[in-house]
């Protein structure tokens, strides 16, 4: 257990304000990277395709704890008509298309296993080239506009991961961390995850030097300022390399090839900028540390002539691709070598019939958001051309819902603190916590353009609901109160650190199951 101490301010002088930064938190050693009712009850209307009765019948919401593939007296046969895996731009906009069509699908949004719920445009800032959005939009933005499309037309998204599929047997059965359902169709819209290097000590350094986000991890104080370096030759290391020239002293961006395959643009904007050095033919071997076991550089080879050297920089960026998600389906659908589901040209179908797959799981060549979004798309259409020729279609039509969130706002920092409250926000609602609070205090950590923060602020708000009154909750923005991640050694972001009695009992990097918090606050409450 650590002992922190964060000092209470007194009225607010740039020596109050100094002694404070000091005395935050005095040393640490933490790492971290980064419903309702359906009624079902009309004939189908699409022209020309087979149409049948359908079953009037209400069917109780999928809670989080139950089981969807009950039967229920008045209809609902317990078979979904369209489960979707991921949910990045395929999975959102086939979704989107599938409940538009009253198909209710349920989609698993994920949560680890392939990426974070939202996909890869979780881990950017701006996408300049989605149609739509002349001045360009930020991914996470992005993908929450999605999101929110695909549930105002009802489909029902679970942040869970899919562990198994069972494709062989009709109806098919997908058994996530949290439930099993059964389905006539299947949309497979998982993408694809970041490769990693496996250098000998990647282990060792991940999230205390190495980090696969530039964009959640680069402003973190362990990063900003230092020498850095990025690894990679295509558009992800370039980007990475540009982005972390706002936070960093310079970026090295080692390439293994003797040029970059990252596009034109993108190349030159690399080559221009006095602040990033690129190092042709030149490959990571290792992670070298310094006497305190920090990071101190990287062991280099060059790809030419095998000579070796130590270049000197304080973290390590991966930006070399990525890998489809696709093992789920081993032995089930037809995978080319790389592991990329095979679709029959210019469609969704995969080798199984009543399987579609869409976006980057898939494609190998295009990869992009509004490609994976087009294949999204497709496969909806697709799926509920076969639901209809098969005679498996139920319609669902769903009332819509509007629900009251309840977000913390700048008003609830500015309107002075309140102790009886649950849930803050700033650095001085967390100083007075630490003080006067005898509850579990549960610090979370992000930065504005950290999509996994997105991710994970939902999910730790619904775990802190749960226990109300035996816990507080405080949000940290590392950009808005750097002095205080600083003190508390925040590394990257999202992080969560729990306190108690102003002992530190836990830190907590990255996005973690949610049993992972819901446990440790009942263990610790
Ligand atoms: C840094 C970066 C910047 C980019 N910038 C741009 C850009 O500016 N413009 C552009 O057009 N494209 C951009 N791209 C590419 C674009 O992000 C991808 O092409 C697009 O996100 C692919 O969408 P997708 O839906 O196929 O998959 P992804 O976005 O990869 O989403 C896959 C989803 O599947 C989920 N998943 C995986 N496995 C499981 C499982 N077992 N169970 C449940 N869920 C699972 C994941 O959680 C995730 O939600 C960028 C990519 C990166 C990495």
């Amino acid at each position: 257990m650590e002992v922190l101490r964060i000092g209470m301010a007194a009225p607010p002088s740039a020596a109050a304000a100094a002694r404070r930064r000091r005395a935050f938190f005095h040393h640490r050693s933490i790492g971290c990277s980064v419903s309702g009712a359906f009624v079902s009850g009309r004939l189908l209307s699409m022209s020309g395709l087979t149409t049948r009765p359908l079953t009037v019948g209400t069917r109780a919401a999928v809670t989080e704890d139950s089981v969807a593939s009950s039967s229920s007296a008045d209809g609902y046969t317990g078979v979904e008509n369209l489960v979707i895996i991921g949910s990045g731009p395929a999975g959102y906009t086939a979704a989107i298309y599938a409940a538009r069509a009253n198909l209710k699908p349920l989609v698993f949004e994920g949560y680890q296993m392939g990426g974070v719920p939202g996909g890869q445009l979780m881990t950017t800032t701006e996408v300049e080239n989605f149609p739509g959005f002349p001045d360009g939009i930020t991914g996470p933005d992005l993908m929450d506009r999605m999101w929110k499309q695909a549930e105002r037309w009802g489909a029902e998204l679970f942040q869970e991961d899919v562990e198994f599929v069972d494709l062989k047997n009709r109806p098919f059965t997908i058994r996530s961390s949290e439930r099993e359902v059964k389905c006539n169709s299947l949309i497979v819209a998982t993408g694809a995850t970041a490769k990693r290097l496996r250098l000998p000590r990647e282990d060792e350094f991940w999230s205390r030097g190495i980090s696969a986000c530039a964009i959640c991890d680069g402003a973190s104080p362990l990063f900003k300022g230092q020498v850095l370096a990025v690894v990679g030759g295509g558009d992800t290391a370039t980007e990475e390399a540009i982005y972390l020239t706002k936070y960093a002293r310079h970026v090295h961006l080692l390439v293994r090839k003797n040029q970059l395959r990252a596009s034109k643009a993108m190349q030159d904007r690399v080559l221009n900028n006095p602040n990033i050095t690129v190092h042709f033919n030149t490959e990571a071997v290792d992670v070298v540390s310094n006497t305190k076991g920090q990071m101190s550089g990287i062991l280099l080879r060059r790809t030419d002539n095998g000579e070796e050297s130590v270049l000197d920089v304080k973290g390590l960026f991966y930006g070399i691709g990525h890998t489809p998600n696709s093992q789920l389906l081993l032995g089930q659908v037809d995978l080319d070598a790389a592991g990329y589901i095979t679709v029959k040209e210019g469609s969704a179908k995969t080798s199984m019939e009543g399987v579609f797959a869409a976006g980057d799981v898939q494609d190998h060549e295009w990869r992009q958001a509004v490609t994976a979004a087009g294949s999204g798309c497709i496969a909806a259409l697709s799926v509920e051309r076969y639901l209809v020729s098969n005679n498996l279609l139920i319609e669902f039509h769903q009332p819509v819902h509007e629900e009251t969130k309840k977000e913390i706002s700048d008003k609830d920092v500015q309107m002075g603190f309140d102790i009886s409250r649950t849930k803050h926000k700033g650095q001085y609602a967390l100083r007075k916590l630490y003080h006067e609070s005898p509850r579990l205090v549960c610090v979370l950590y992000t930065s504005p353009t950290c999509g996994p923060c997105r991710t994970l602020k939902p999910i730790l708000s619904k775990v802190i609901d749960e226990f109300d009154e035996n816990v507080h909750f405080v949000e940290i923005d590392i950009e808005e109160d750097p002095e205080i991640a600083e003190a508390a050694g925040i590394m990257g972001t999202p992080c969560v650190q729990f306190f108690k009695n102003k002992d530190m009992l836990r830190t907590v990097s990255g996005v973690k199951m949610k049993k992972e918090y819901r446990e440790f606050i009942e263990a610790n409450k």
